[in-house]
């Protein structure tokens, strides 16, 4: 049986919040949420898949409507089929919708085809009545192993928000089941930082480790002059120094930072982490990769990036994404990768886990559902439907 995908449907939804990073607030955030309708039927009902881009980058709209979804809906329908044509071939949809587009400057169109790319594989793997993680791990010859590593981010700067609400925060964390938590630096000074740093790492004890996120805040003076301060303490990871493309920077401050460093969230394509491997004096065994697919052109493109990373000599196990979505879950899941962030609070209902699935000793198990896994989501789901209805 053949199939087709008769209809794109994209909507912008707000998951807006009051928070602060050291760059931006969230108060004006938005996501784009998009339906990818097939005409295929299992257990009775019309697949659909659905993507949505992560937080940080703003909704496609404009992108996925007047650009992408038309190349993919204008297509000969069996120019998408694998080779048995009973189902979309996600490289050759990519390939589709990166029709004449040309090289580089990767950004807001590598949103735009990531968003639509995760709606592809969830529709993919429904078709194939398999969780998206399983199927990736058979595609690829490996076990898939359900149990995932997951961390909390948060300790965002929010208005009147003094230590003990930090530490509150914290506290919270922990009591859901997570070891790692993390905090924003960079948006107050040096000494406010190592105060706040101090107070959660009080909260913590020897509960769990703490990650510090300066979202490229710093020039390499100031990176440098934090990266002394925080080596005093034994931290997850110190994130995202300074400009995401500066690789001189993120080379030059690992003289200054034996720690683990975690970069990538800002890098959208392989070919941009490539040059951060090659560049930026990343270490395989100790440093973090945080490329997220949901950003970065998708799942085509991530499997992409793995390559190049097996080439350079790093595993898998060194990729932690950004983003808090069931997509990387299942990515982390299924190819071995280190494990995937979350934010327990924050940019609901497009991130989390499926409901009833809770955070133990640092890590969730993956339910056997089919897709990425949207449908056992509730609040997550009633949204995805009205788009698709
Ligand atoms: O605050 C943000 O933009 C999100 C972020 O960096 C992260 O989750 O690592
Ligand atoms: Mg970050």
């Amino acid at each position: 049986m053949s199939v087709r995908i008769v209809d794109v449907r994209e909507v912008t939804k707000p998951i807006s919040s009051p928070i602060r990073n050291a760059y931006i607030d969230f108060t004006k955030m938005t996501t784009s949420l998009v339906a990818v309708v097939t005409d295929a039927v299992r257990d009775g009902k019309r697949v659909v898949g659905y993507g949505f881009n992560s937080n940080g980058r703003y909704g496609q709209g404009g992108l996925i409507r007047e650009r992408f979804a038309p190349r993919l809906l204008e297509a000969d329908p069996k120019t998408l089929l694998d080779s048995s044509g009973g189902n979309i071939d996600p490289d050759k949809a990519w390939a589709t919708l990166m029709s004449n587009e040309k090289p580089g400057g990767h950004g807001e169109r590598s949103v735009a085809v990531g968003t639509i790319d995760m709606a592809i594989w969830d529709a993919v793997a429904k078709i194939a009545g398999k969780p998206l993680f399983r199927l990736l791990a058979e595609r690829h010859n490996r076990t898939a192993d359900p149990r995932v590593f997951v961390y909390a981010a948060g300790g965002y700067y929010y208005p009147g928000k003094d230590l003990s609400a930090l530490r509150g925060e914290m506290r919270g964390y922990l009591d859901r089941g997570y070891n790692v938590v993390k905090m924003k630096i960079g948006g107050a000074s040096i000494a406010e930082d190592q105060e706040r740093i101090e107070a959660v790492l009080k909260e913590i004890g020897n509960r769990a480790q703490l990650a510090v996120d300066a979202n490229g805040r710093f020039d390499l003076e100031t990176g440098i002059a934090y990266a002394k301060m925080l080596r005093e303490y034994p931290l997850f990871w110190y994130e995202e120094v300074g400009d995401p493309l500066d690789f001189q920077l993120q080379a030059a401050l690992a003289e200054f930072y034996p720690g683990p460093m975690a970069t990538g969230e800002n890098l959208f394509s392989h070919q941009d982490a490539r040059n951060l491997i090659r560049y930026g004096g990343m270490r395989p065994d100790r440093d973090w990769l945080q490329f997220d697919c949901a950003l970065s052109y998708g799942l085509c493109e991530y499997l992409r990036t793995l390559d190049v990373l097996k080439t350079h000599g790093w595993s898998p196990s060194r990729c932690i994404p950004h983003g808090g979505h069931q997509m990387s879950l299942n990515i982390a899941a299924g190819l071995g990768l280190g494990g995937n962030e979350s934010y327990p609070d924050l940019f609901q209902p497009y991130g989390g886990f499926p409901d009833g699935v809770r955070v133990e000793n640092g890590h969730i198990t993956m339910p056997d559902l089919p897709g990425i896994g949207f449908e056992g989501k509730s609040d997550l789901y009633t949204e995805m439907k009205a788009l698709a209805s």
